[in-house]
């Protein structure tokens, strides 16, 4: 008589029972409905059945990956290492080599070095691998396959869960697979394989054949053949389908109640972290550097190309400006004639022009001058950007200035109108014209003194602005651009780099199911995000040792409080953008998305962090809020070490460390309920 697809009671000695198991990814598909099967200790189970009939889903419950919604999985041991599980895609990384891939299953399972290449050997002379150097990536689909199966095998567990392991294999390899399936169910493994090919499975001991989420039948091949009267498993299949139609209707539309398995599955007994484990991920990490030499280059390049780039640029008063003159008072060819360097006489005295003391003093300061005859045509070139500014000395500029100093108060009006220099700028540019401005000032200033040369001692007074200036506490009185923007930029880069890496490394960990395979083997998001920690950090140490060389030894931007407190400040940045590298990783499933989000906020980071511009002059509620921001305080806080000398007592050298700290904390919570609240990729759907 035919057995019933659903047995009430399981035979002894079951090694995985499942029962009236429900599952739904969505309202509108129910794609497990209420499969019950009965995989008999030291037996091979062979589950077939079409595309998309709940195979894979079915076997993802087994092992833990998925939830059911209501039923029971019972296993014989919920010890993980007692499960090799291979899934139906490759799920191996493909950058790693066959033999890479051996150690770091191997590893993850506990397995020594000889042991792993001992495995390593059996397979090879079994499964005829490809050779151990190769890539993964460079295999094809069946070796890839065959790797994929042996890796299940390695640490000789005693339930095998493989899905499809024979799919596009030649027919004498999956003989000799299944004849190995054979062998080891003798010797006391049991097995559950699911395949495409039908007939294939009549050397398994017990068939089960499924379809839309149920089970139809469920028994020894033999059995089966003869109580459906047919002489192959297809037919069998295809007669159990005709018969079942009515009834998977009826099946399809029972309800889920609510009754979720309570029974400890092996990944709900793992251990959050194990040291095997952990090590092995740090040796996945070690052969993945070591292959991806190119992601090393510019881990460790970039920062010293940032800084010296950086350097080179910024900071550096712009050379050789081009500025026009409109001068009334001399043809400027003449103003060559006369000679400014060491001039000793008192203009009052001689014929001396200050317009050709003034243009003197800019040709000093590498200003290029060109000549124009009136102020249209000097501004027309303004407007076309062939000058950046105009100066314009009146036909009596310097007569002028003598009736000043002559006649004080009592000087006309026109005489002391004429005596002014007349100034046009292009303000488009608002750094270039204030540096044009400044330099103008100092130029008439320094001419100014050296047309009073030895000139009555009052005139100097006449001529000098009304204030003192000593030199600056801090820093230097011709403090460079670059030494404001440096600490910033250091800082910007110190957190920039980890986020990006983390944030790309994350993400490619959870790339095509090699997660899965993973997390299935038990590794937890604990070790693998520990393992990277160890490599960033590492990375970050690095970076900030290159850039405080390049920035504060190579170039002379200043430095004079404590190297010590510097580089820890850098170290605290770093990890602060590696743990939000964690938040976008998990906030976001492609890479793409993460690169962008991550560019993005470095973007807003760099516009209110007062990176580029003081803090003090932002507006609205940026000006409130832009000490909240990360690393604004840290910014700060470095530019007290650096320019001020400050140490970890200062306010803001501490409140730096603080800050940055605290944002740790934060991106770590962020980081932590998205991990919690995640489906699919780290947590079971
Ligand atoms: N994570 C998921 N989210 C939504 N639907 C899913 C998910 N995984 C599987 N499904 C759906 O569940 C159904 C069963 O898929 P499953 O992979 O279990 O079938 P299968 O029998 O293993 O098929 P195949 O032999 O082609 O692998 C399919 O319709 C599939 O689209």
């Amino acid at each position: 008589m035919c057995r019933d697809a659903i047995q009430p009671h399981p035979p002894p000695l079951a090694s995985v029972e499942v029962r009236s198991a429900f599952k739904r990814y969505n309202k509108s598909a129910m794609v497990l409905k209420g499969v019950s099967l009965t995989v008999r200790r030291n037996t091979i189970y062979g589950l077939l059945g079409p595309s998309g009939c709940g195979k894979t889903t079915l076997l993802n419950c087994i092992v833990g990956r998925t939830k059911l919604d209501n039923g029971v999985i019972n296993l014989e041991s919920n010890v993980i290492d007692d499960i090799g599980y291979m899934p139906q895609d490759l799920c191996l990384d493909p950058l790693l080599s066959v033999e890479e891939i051996f150690f770091y299953f191997g590893t993850i399972f506990g397995r020594s070095r000889n042991e792993i290449i001992s495995r390593y050997k059996y397979f090879n002379a079994l499964f005829d691998l490809p050779k151990r150097k190769m890539l993964i990536n460079n295999l094809s689909g069946g070796q890839q396959r065959r790797v994929s199966l042996a890796v299940a095998l390695l640490h000789n567990p005693t339930l095998l869960i493989l899905d499809e392991p024979t799919v596009g294999l030649d027919p004498i390899l999956s003989e000799k697979i299944w004849l190995h399936l054979s062998d080891l169910s003798s010797e006391g493994k049991t097995i559950i394989i699911t395949t495409h090919y039908i007939e294939e499975a009549r050397r398994a001991h017990t068939v089960g054949m499924m379809r839309s989420g149920i089970i139809l039948s469920e028994d020894a091949p033999d059995n089966l053949l003869k109580c459906y009267g047919c002489s192959t498993l297809e037919d069998v299949f295809l007669k159990l389908c005709v018969i079942d139609t009515s009834k998977v209707i009826q099946k399809s539309s029972l309800p889920v109640d609510g009754g979720v398995q309570k029974k400890l599955l092996p990944l709900d007994n793992n251990k959050k972290f194990e040291t095997r484990r952990f090590r092995a991920q740090m040796l996945k990490n070690r052969f993945l550097l070591w292959r991806n030499k190119q992601m090393t280059y510019l881990m460790l390049g970039l920062p010293i190309i940032i800084t010296l780039f950086f350097n080179m640029a910024i900071g550096r008063d712009p050379k050789n400006i081009r500025i026009g003159i409109i001068n009334e008072e001399i043809n400027l060819r003449d103003c060559a004639n006369f000679t400014y360097k060491h001039n000793n006489n008192c203009f009052l005295n001689e014929k001396l022009y200050g317009s050709c003391q003034l243009i003197y003093q800019l040709h000093k300061r590498t200003y290029k001058i060109k000549d124009y005859y009136n102020v249209e045509d000097a501004k027309a070139s303004i407007k076309k950007n062939e000058i950046w500014a105009l100066l314009r000395f009146n036909w009596n500029y310097t007569e002028s200035l003598k009736d000043r100093v002559n006649n004080g108060e009592n000087s006309l009006e026109d005489v002391v109108g004429h005596s002014f220099l007349e100034f046009w700028v292009d303000d488009s540019d608002r750094y270039m014209s204030i540096l044009i401005e400044r330099d103008v000032t100092l130029s008439l200033a320094d001419a100014l003194k050296n047309l009073v040369g030895s000139c009555k001692d009052s005139l100097d007074k006449v001529f000098s602005y009304p204030i003192k200036i000593h030199d600056a506490l801090y820093g230097s009185n011709s403090g460079s651009f670059a030494h404001f923007v440096a600490p910033g930029t250091v800082c910007i880069c110190m957190f920039f780099l980890p986020l990006i890496f983390t944030t790309f490394v994350m993400l490619d960990e959870q790339n095509d199911g090699i997660l899965d395979r993973v997390l299935t083997s038990g590794m937890t998001y604990l070790e693998i995000a520990l393992a990277h920690s160890i490599i960033q950090i590492t990375y970050i140490c690095i970076q900030a040792i290159e850039i405080l060389i390049i920035m504060y030894v190579f170039y002379d931007n200043p430095y004079i409080g404590s190297i010590t407190i510097g580089f820890s400040l850098l170290i605290v940045i770093g990890i602060t953008g590696m743990i939000y590298g964690f938040v976008l990783a998990l906030s976001n499933d492609s890479h793409f998305a993460a690169g962008f989000a991550g560019v993005g906020t470095n973007f807003l980071l760099m516009c209110a962090c007062g990176f580029i511009w003081p803090t003090q002059g932002a507006r609205h509620f940026v000006k409130y809020t832009n000490k909240f921001v990360p690393i604004t305080l840290a910014i700060e806080a470095l530019r007290g070490i650096t320019m001020r000398g400050w140490s970890i007592d200062h306010t803001a050298v501490y409140m730096g460390f603080v800050s940055m700290l605290i944002w740790a904390l934060i991106f770590y919570a962020i980081s932590y309920v998205l991990y919690k609240s995640k489906k699919g990729t780290w947590k079971k759907v």
